[in-house]
């Protein structure tokens, strides 16, 4: 088992600046005989003195070396025997966390040095290959920002986990270093993006958390394996209390956001500490990327930032309570180690079984136990078959930073072959053949189980497609049939009780309906004649029918005639001499009058000279009572009529404005409206109308 290591925490308490006033509230007392402390007066008894026992403390006159030397320098090591470490600066706004991990040229910080001491551990290190890299990224109001890339147009960049349970922030850039000069140069660029703004207490307030990272990747000169050491330098933004930093709507928005995170942070270390079944990193961004560094798998330093002063005294506490539960977490750091070499295919009987269903906390995550006194999480990584330093030297992807590498985890290695069989066993003892035999035995029959199963489930799905199929062609035939139904006659009385239901139906349209009915049914059935006829013999059928019509009318049989007529216009159904004529008639029938057809008009006269036709116009016989025709040749060739044509009666008949009274004519004009007829007129088109007409009559 890797060991557990608890967080380091280290505690500074700034100088007192500009416009502070001295007050010795908030004191760092060193004892050669106990631990340093930071004592601080209760601020509701000022005779009452906390005081907080810490591995490091520096007081007001300590430097950025001090510092560096004895809480940083140490874990460079760490770093290059392939482990991730995570260093973060904590406290209230203003309190030196910026000064501490950045520094100025005169005091350079944590971050200067450690990339001093990176590119000295790596010029004295003979392995064959050995690279530094670097990306750096903000947290700003929950949103993930790559500061290397330029700031107007760098894009929220995504947090992901991968398929082992790694998180990482997605597409963040990361660029090669080569010497000290080249990381100023890139981090000098990108702290300029870091979105930093002047507040009551701090002029440039970091209003993000920036997270930095170094990573070196080392690969030995066999190149069989490669080690991956990063070392993420934190500097969180500091908790703010809003009556103090007198901040305007713009820095209020940021100062929630920034609070809201920290105080997820403190839910993650309370929860930590708590032994609690889920730990709320995924509450906020910042511990959502700060999750390998609690609890997880990186080696911590905590470095808490002071500011002195009553003024500052509650933030100080509160502070100094944060970091009194984080010095209870404890991670179990893992080397992150990647064989080069292709894995040789395990046996299939090699291969562990799969886990069972319903032991789900197995497959807890590598141990993240608590604090000594809460609950320790059962993890199923191996035994340390090497160790160094203390850390057990697994493949591990690590943390946030630099996207995953391809190693998988030890936790989720489920499989792979015999060694790994081996590798299973705690504390890395080795397995007798026999045990071997066994566990092959064991595997090849879970192996059977495991194909038979497969199979039945093969088997059943197979036959739920194919009944699924069957239901599908029955439902469609089922519609098919249901289809068909619908374009069958219904059944005779079907309609009974709804015309029962409709018998205050009024009689009158009901008659007109049958009568609508016969029209159609009539009209139909010799369109359908017409339609079968040559031009020649419609025109000739349909004098047939004007003669048989004629004669009828002659009678007075108006009803035949008007049928007769009707009957001729199914063949000449351009005739509008014949359409006036059924109008004629059947208003003549509607109203109960006689009917006076206009005279038979004679024949054509080749002579200019007028006739007179009187007596002699009407073969037919509709002369009498008609009036004459007064038929000329104009002298083109063409005949002109004069006056009212063809024997209508203008003056008396309704033809020239027929007012539908209560029924609809055969032309659709509907009750109570006109239709004109144009009874004058001679033009070419009336004329050839009147022609068409007139042989009809003639021929009939
Ligand atoms: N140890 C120190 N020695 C000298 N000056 C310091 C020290 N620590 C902090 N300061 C000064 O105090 C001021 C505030 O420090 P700094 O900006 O580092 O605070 P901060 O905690 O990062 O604040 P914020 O959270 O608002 O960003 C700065 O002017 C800084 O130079």
């Amino acid at each position: 088992m890797s060991a557990l290591q608890r967080i380091r925490i280290a505690a500074r308490l700034r100088p007192r600046i500009d416009g502070e006033v001295e007050d010795t509230s908030i004191q760092v007392i060193h004892s050669d005989q106990a631990a340093s402390c930071i004592s601080i007066a209760n601020p509701r008894d000022p005779t009452q003195v906390f005081k907080f026992p810490f591995s490091s403390c520096y007081d007001q006159s300590s430097t950025q070396e001090e510092i560096f030397d004895r809480d940083v320098q140490p874990l460079i090591n760490v770093v290059y025997s392939g482990v991730t470490v995570t260093i973060f600066a904590y406290g209230v706004t203003s309190s030196g966390k910026t000064h501490t991990m950045q520094g100025s040229k005169s005091q350079p910080g944590v971050i200067p040095r450690v990339v001093t001491a990176m590119f000295q551990q790596k010029s004295s290190l003979h392995r064959s290959n050995v690279s530094l890299a670097v990306s750096y990224m903000e947290i700003y109001k929950d949103e993930v920002y790559d500061l290397l890339v330029n700031r107007e147009t760098a894009p929220k960049l995504p947090v992901r986990e991968n398929d082992v349970g790694q998180v990482f922030v997605a597409n963040l850039t990361s660029i090669p270093i080569n010497s000290i000069e080249e990381f100023d140069a890139i981090y000098l660029q990108a702290s300029k993006h870091r979105s930093v703004g002047s507040t009551n207490l701090n002029h440039a307030s970091s209003r993000s958390h920036a997270v930095l990272t170094i990573e070196v990747t080392m690969t030995d000169s066999s190149e069989e394996k490669t080690l991956t050491g990063k070392i993420n330098l934190v500097d969180l933004a500091g908790s703010e209390n809003n009556k103090l930093t007198g901040n305007d709507p713009t820095r209020m928005s940021e100062s929630s956001a920034i609070n809201k995170s920290l105080s997820v942070l403190g839910q993650v270390v309370h929860a930590l500490n708590q032994g609690a079944s889920r730990i709320p990193y995924r509450n906020s961004k910042l511990t959502r990327i700060l999750q390998d560094a609690l609890g997880g798998s990186s080696v911590g330093l905590l470095i808490c930032n002071l500011a002195p002063g009553v003024k500052f005294r509650q933030d100080t506490l509160n502070t100094l309570n944060f970091a009194v539960r984080t010095k209870n977490v404890e991670n179990r750091p893992v080397i992150n180690e990647r064989n080069n070499k292709p894995k040789p295919k395990p046996h299939f009987a090699a291969i562990q079984p799969p886990p069972p269903k319903l032991a789900p906390a197995v497959l807890q995550p590598v141990s993240t136990a608590g604090s000594s006194s809460g609950p320790s999480r059962q993890s199923l990584v191996p035994g340390p078959r090497q160790s160094l330093a203390g850390f057990s030297r697994v493949p591990r992807v690590s943390g946030f930073g630099i996207g995953p590498s391809t190693s998988l985890p030890t936790r989720l290695r489920s499989s792979g072959g015999v060694a790994a069989v081996k590798e299973k066993e705690p504390g890395g003892m080795q397995l007798t053949d026999k045990d071997i035999d066994e566990r092959i035995a064991k595997a090849v029959e879970m192996e059977v189980a495991r194909r038979l199963e497969e199979r039945e489930k093969e088997r059943v799905k197979d036959e739920e497609e194919r009944r699924a199929k069957e239901q599908a062609a029955a439902e469609q035939e089922k519609s098919a049939s249901f289809d068909q139904r619908g374009d069958q006659k219904l059944p005779p009385g079907i309609l009974t009780p709804l015309l029962r239901k409709h018998r205050d139906l009024d009689d009158e349209l009901k008659t007109r309906l049958e009568e609508l009915e016969e029209k159609f049914e009539r009209g139909n059935k010799e369109t359908q004649l017409a339609d079968v006829l040559s031009p020649l013999s419609k025109k000739k059928t349909g004098r047939a029918y004007v003669a048989l019509a004629r004669a009828h009318s002659e009678k007075g049989d108006l009803q035949v005639a008007l049928e007769l007529y009707r009957k001729a216009e199914s063949y000449v159904p351009d005739n509008i001499k014949l359409k006036e004529r059924i109008i004629e008639i059947e208003w003549a029938a509607k109203n109960n009058k006689e009917f006076v057809p206009s005279p038979k008009k004679v024949k054509k006269v080749k002579t200019k000279k007028r006739k007179d036709v009187k007596g002699v116009a009407d073969g037919l016989g509709h002369a009498q009572g008609g009036r004459e025709s007064d038929v000329f040749d104009n002298g083109k060739g063409k005949r002109k009529q004069d006056g009212p044509s063809f024997g209508i009666e203008v003056t008396n008949s309704p033809f020239k404005k027929i007012k539908t009274e209560g029924w609809e004519d055969s032309i659709g004009t509907p009750p109570g409206q006109y239709h004109n007829i144009k009874a004058e007129g001679n033009d070419e088109l009336e004329w050839a109308s009147a022609r068409n007409s007139i042989d009809m009559e003639d021929a009939a």
